[in-house]
């Protein structure tokens, strides 16, 4: 039995997400353009509610790989005053617009719209997103669902790296909504034996240092450190945060990856990790939407 997590023949330490990611959008174009001959093109609508520079940053991103794929997207920036039931009309709107096959409401939401209610309120069908309580629930059954990008992501570059994921030991730090639980959700999906650690577990060092395979989504700069990994195993560092640096501000994960380098089989970068994963999920969770609702 193979009781190491990377597979040798797949050693390559950076695992490079923005590599991964182009491939996966070079298939997910390849798909688009057999559903045109067919007459058919996937849409993907994106909401942003404000003016939040990184949100900014993302949309216009998620757009262009939009384009870069022969998907057609349509961006609703609204103003940060926008009253919830605006909101929950527009996308009314986008549930009957039958071009728009993809629904994302970028988050976080001003705070005076309750998030739930919003993301309740999209055709689950459309929520490329996969944070609808009927895919969530979907999700823990192992239904075929529409799942959360960045986990999606993360599996991807674990399979890759990996191989066979059956049997070892995933331990994921955080339990966010949109990140820790649907990432447990899928690991255990993939038959790992899953931990789940957060701000209250007690010798959360002691947990990570047994996990084959780590995932860092806390939004902690740098907090886990060598001796929080066990020698050969696989870190996929789902963080990003923007910290000051000499030279101005400088994007880090939740892993310190200069200090875990030579403890890990592979990691992941931040930036060109688990963040270009994210969007090319996001195309390829339209394209399935797109097949989806075409019956
Ligand atoms: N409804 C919703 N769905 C989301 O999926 C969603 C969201 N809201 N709100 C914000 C977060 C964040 N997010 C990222 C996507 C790509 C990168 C990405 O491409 N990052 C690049 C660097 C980008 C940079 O330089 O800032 C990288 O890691 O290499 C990062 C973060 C999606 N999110
Ligand atoms: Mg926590």
């Amino acid at each position: 039995m193979n009781t190491q997590a990377v597979q040798p023949d797949r050693l390559a330490k950076r695992i490079d997400g923005k590599q991964v990611s182009s491939q996966v959008l070079a298939e997910v174009s390849e798909a688009v353009q057999q559903l045109q001959q067919q007459g058919i093109q996937p849409g993907l609508a994106v909401v942003l509610v404000g003016e939040d520079p990184a949100s900014q940053v993302y949309v216009r991103n998620k757009v262009l790989r939009a384009a870069e794929v022969g998907i057609r997207s349509i961006e609703h920036r609204l103003p940060a005053d926008t009253d919830e039931s605006s909101l929950l009309a527009l996308i009314e709107t986008l549930n009957q617009d039958p071009q728009v096959n993809g629904i994302l409401v970028q988050l976080p939401l001003p705070a005076a719209i309750d998030e739930n209610r919003v993301l309740e309120a999209i055709d689950p069908l459309k929520d490329v997103d996969g944070f609808h309580s009927q895919n969530v629930g979907g999700l823990s059954q192992g239904r075929e669902v529409l799942t959360p990008c960045t986990p999606a992501g993360c599996m991807r570059l674990l399979r890759q790296t990996c191989g066979e994921l059956s049997g070892l030991h995933a331990v994921v730090v955080g339990r966010s909504n949109i990140v820790g639980k649907p990432m447990a959700a899928l690991l255990l999906q993939a038959d790992c034996s899953v931990t789940l650690v957060h701000s209250r577990s007690r010798d959360i060092e002691r947990l990570c240092r047994d996990a084959d395979i780590l995932v860092a989504a806390v939004g902690r700069p740098q907090m886990i450190k060598r001796d929080w990994i066990k020698p050969g195993a696989v870190v996929i560092d789902v963080g990003i945060n923007r910290i000051q640096a000499d030279t101005g501000t400088r994007l880090v994960g939740d892993v310190d990856y200069d200090d875990v380098y030579d403890q890990a089989a592979a990691i992941t970068p931040v930036p060109g990790g688990v963040g270009p994963m994210t969007i090319a999920m996001l195309m390829q969770n339209t394209l399935t939407a797109a097949r989806m609702q075409l019956g």
